[in-house]
Formats: structure tokens, sequence, C-alpha cells
């Protein structure tokens, strides 16, 4: 697929990860630097499209072009603002499952799961819009009857670049916060998911918004670093691999540029003795096996109390074996594909590493090829449970962003909180206890952006989602969001005279 306007700085290559596909050739409206093209994905085997990475001159136009929507969208009342992004939620809700479908092909997941994060874009831009109307500074009286007053500004053009795992949902959750403060935004999806952001540029267009206001530029790691170091840049908000969030960060402070971080995680979930044992299952599995395990607040590291392991193991087991692996199209179909070949043998890798270090291979962890024969090429793997686990372990200590759950047994309370906190990462964590002065104790204690009691993985727009240490920096989500959107401005206003000292 060729963009004729764009400079080629080499090809993306994306590739189906259920190894089927849909439909032989998919017809979809591409934005474009404010603008609409038609464009035609060819599918040749496995590949469905190939796109051509922005290069400085594409990276430019549609900052440029985000620059001139931002002088019309910043003008705005919250008020107008709201009514746009309320119905580009609308257009969401109608196009459903379209966007569900597309996300299946674009990511490997579930059409159920699809549908969620569907559900969690279109609620996180109905928030935000709730939100717009309600921005406003402080009155701060002064002596003599003279005052402050402080406004609360957008920053400008806001770069959102996103990984694979959740690719509609992560621009949205990036761009509701941003436009609802007034900014303008140039998207960068990964190039391994490049679809779905494009289909939420359109929505937002068909909704309304300043022509140029979203922008979605395709690319890599280079077209990334180039809109970090534009010059017209305000913010990054970055979602992905701690190594990546650092050279953002890096290149972000050469313009001492606010960013948000949302990076990698190897969370601990803590499951107690007197735990509800049946929601201490689904809690671990929910913790694990999401978007086949790829998502970065899984609770990876699951410490179970000793006297209920084996009771624990036993059930654990028995449910992963019973998740259906297979067409991500399917209703019945609870675990899809992984996002890509190279992923697929990295995660199998940290399998086999697992069994040379001593952890024993409770289920799964092997590749797996769906009966039916249109997903033979697939990146399926069964999803795995690890036990006989300690602390010094790879598959403890390092993210595999796959189905591998690690169970390791503990003793005391101390004791595992010491061990849970024990590593570099702190995006999420998780206790399940019945008591309930033991579950604050335990969250207090929980070096960790997003803890849950009872539960795991829930991420209700309204609420703040972030990490402490180096999972992350800022927050998305929740009313606090604004504040990493915008900044103020204090206003002085002298009602007397200038008391001049000179
Ligand atoms: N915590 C999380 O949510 C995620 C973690 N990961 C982890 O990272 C590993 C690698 O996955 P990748 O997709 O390669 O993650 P990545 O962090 O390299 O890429 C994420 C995004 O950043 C862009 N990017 C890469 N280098 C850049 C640079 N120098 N400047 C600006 N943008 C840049 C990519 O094109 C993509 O859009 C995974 O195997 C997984 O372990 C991946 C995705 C999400
Ligand atoms: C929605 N949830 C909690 C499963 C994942 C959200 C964070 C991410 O982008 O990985």
């Amino acid at each position: 697929m060729t963009f004729p306007a764009l400079k080629t700085t080499g090809i993306i290559e994306m590739t189906v990860p259920n190894g089927n596909c849909v439909q032989p050739v998919v017809f979809m409206k591409v934005c474009l630097l404010g603008r609409l093209s038609y464009l035609t994905f060819h599918v040749v085997g496995r590949v469905l499209c190939q796109l051509e990475p922005c290069g400085a001159v594409e990276v430019d136009q549609a900052v440029k072009a985000a620059k001139l929507a931002f002088g019309y969208w910043s003008k705005m009342s919250g008020m107008e603002r709201a009514r746009v992004m309320i119905e580009a939620a609308h257009i969401i809700e109608s196009k459903r499952e379209e966007i569900a479908e597309m996300e299946v092909v674009n990511n490997g997941k579930s059409i159920t799961e699809a549908r969620l994060d569907v559900d969690s874009a279109r609620l996180c831009i109905e928030y935000y819009a709730g939100l717009a109307s309600t921005l406003a500074g402080q009155h701060v009286q002064l002596p003599g009857g003279s005052f402050a007053y402080t406004r609360r500004e957008p920053l400008g053009v806001c770069v959102g670049i996103g990984a694979w795992n959740y690719p509609f949902q992560i621009a949205a959750w990036k761009s509701a916060p941003a436009l609802a403060c007034g900014n303008s935004m140039v998207f960068k999806p990964s190039p391994v998911t490049p679809v779905t952001a494009v289909m939420l540029a359109e929505i937002y267009a068909k909704a309304g918004v300043p022509e140029g206001l979203f922008n979605v530029v395709q690319g890599g790691q280079e077209t990334g670093s180039l809109l970090c170091q534009h010059p017209d840049v305000a913010k990054v908000s970055f979602t992905g691999s701690v190594p990546t969030g650092q050279k953002i960060m890096e290149m972000a402070s050469k313009g001492v540029k606010p960013v948000t971080l949302e990076l990698g995680g190897k969370s601990p979930l803590l499951i107690f003795k007197d735990s509800d044992l049946e929601n201490a299952v689904r809690g671990a599995l929910m913790a694990n096996f999401l978007s086949q395990g790829q998502v970065c607040s899984n609770g990876t590291r699951v410490f179970v109390q000793k006297d209920i392991l084996p009771e624990f193991v036993k059930e654990v087991v028995k449910r992963t074996q019973a998740i259906e692996i297979g067409d991500p199209l399917l209703e019945s179909t609870r675990m899809g594909a992984l996002v890509s070949q190279p992923h697929l043998d990295k995660v199998l890798s940290f399998v086999d590493r697992a069994k040379k270090e001593g952890a024993t291979v409770l289920c799964g962890g092997e590749s797996y090829v769906p009966s039916d024969p249109k997903l033979r090429g697939g990146y399926y793997m069964t999803p795995c449970v690890l036990g006989n686990c300690t602390d010094d372990m790879t598959c403890v200590k390092e993210e595999i962003f796959g189905p591998v759950m690690s169970v390791l047994p503990f003793e005391t309370e101390d004791e595992v909180l010491q061990r849970a906190n024990d590593t570099s990462l702190g995006l999420a964590a998780g206790v399940f206890t019945r008591d309930v002065r033991r579950a604050h104790r335990v969250v207090e204690h929980l070096k960790a952006g997003s803890c849950f009691i009872n539960n795991y993985n829930i991420t209700p727009v309204e609420v703040p989602f972030g990490g402490f240490k180096m999972s992350g920096i800022g927050r998305e989500n929740g009313q606090v969001t604004i504040e990493f959107y915008s900044q103020l401005k204090t206003v002085f206003v002298e009602m007397g005279d200038v008391d001049s000292l000179f």
C-alpha cells in the first residue's frame, strides 16, 4: 500500500495475529494530517497491510495541522468541546462491533475483550466530555482589594505514542483528556497494530472536531523520535516498555516537555489463606490472562499463603486448562492469538528458561495450533501456570508480557510485603483477604500506583491509573489527568497603586 504524499523511509508490514483474515481486502478510510483519503489494505498471505512510515516532512505537516486546529479548539468553551466529544462517543457506540472486529484483526485478542476495550474508549471520551465544562481556575483575594486568579489552559499540540496491546483504548485514553482540556493531538500507534487508531481519527472527524485536531501518523521508532523532538510539540504521553519510556523522557527533557509514561510492570498479587478461594482464583486469572497476558498491569507474581497453596494451584490450573483458545472472532473464545511471531517466540523462551531455572510447568506454555486450518499460521500458545518458583528466577523478575503466571508460596504478611516490593517496577498490586484491616494495611505498604483489594485489573475510567517507581510518571483516567494535559496561569491584579521600593 502506498500513500503518494508520503516520503518512504521503509515499510511497516502488519501481519494478522490470528492467522485468519476477516476479509481478503479491507477498505479503510485513513485520516492523515487531518485529511481523509481512501486506501486499500491488501492481504497477501497473512500480511494485512503495508504502511509507509512518516518521515520528518509528514511529522512536521501533522504537527502544523494540529497547531492550526489547536487555535480553533482551544478557543471553544468546555461545553462546546464536550458536545463534539459526546458525539464521538455516540459514533463509537454505533460502530462498536465494527471497531471491535477490526481490533481483533489488529491485535489478535478475543472479540469479547475487544468489545470491552471499545466500551472503555467510549466511556473515557464521555467522562472527559463531562469534565470539559468544569475546568476552572481559582480566585484569591489579596490585600487592598487586589486579587489573583488562575486560568487552567491547554498545553498545545500533544503527542500520543501507543503500544500494541490496547490499540484503540490507548488512543482514546490519551486523546480524551487531551482534547477535553483544549489541546490537539498527533497520535502514533504501534507499527504492529496501526489500524484502529485511524478509525478513532475518522470518528473524531465525523463528530465535528476541527480538521487536524487528532492526527494519526504511522511509523516506528524513527517517527516516534521525530514527534518527541519536534519543537512545536508541548507534551508526550507514552505507553510501552521501560527502555523506550526512558528514551522518550530523555528526548522530552531537551525541550523541558512534560511526559506521561505508562510503562511495564511485574506486579504482585497476594492471596492470604482467609481469602474467598473462588474469588481469589478468578482474580488470579483476570490478573494474568487478559489480552493473552499482554497487559502492563498484570499480576504475574502470584504469592499464595502456604496453607492454601495446593488447593489454590489445583483450582487455578483446572480453570487455566479450560480457557478456550482459538479463533478470536468466535463468541466462545476466551484467548486469541499473541501479537506477532517474534513476540510469541519471546514468551515461549521465557517458559523454557523458567524450566531450566527449576520452575515446574503446571500447565500450558506451549505453542498451539488451532484445529481450524485457516488459523494454522496464527500466533497461539496455551496459557501457562508455573509452580516451584523462587524470587530469583527470570520468570519472576522480568516482564514476560504473555500468558504466563508464576506462583510463589509465602508464610507471613511481613515476608510477602518485602518480597512483593522487591522490584524496580510498581504499576499495580493486588490482595485477596477477608480481613478488612489486613487488606488496608497491606495496600498501605504496597509500592504500586494501582492497588486492588479482592479484585484485579479493573480500570474504571473515573479512577486514576498509573505507576510508581520505573512503571511510569503521571496518571491516565480520573480527574487528576486534567492536570497532566493543562497548565495553570496565575494572573495578579493590582487594584491600588504600585508600591515601588525605588
Ligand atoms: N507496559 C506496556 O503496556 C507495554 C509493554 N511492552 C513491553 O515492551 C516490549 C516491546 O514491545 P514494543 O512494542 O517494541 O514496545 P516499545 O516500548 O518499544 O514501543 C511502544 C511504542 O513506542 C514507539 N517507539 C519505539 N521506540 C521509540 C523511540 N525511540 N521514540 C519514540 N517512540 C518509540 C513504538 O513505535 C511504539 O509505538 C514487549 O515485549 C513488552 O514486554 C510493550 C507494549 C506495552
Ligand atoms: C484494561 N486493562 C486493565 C486490562 C489494561 C489497561 C492497561 C494497559 O493498557 O495495559
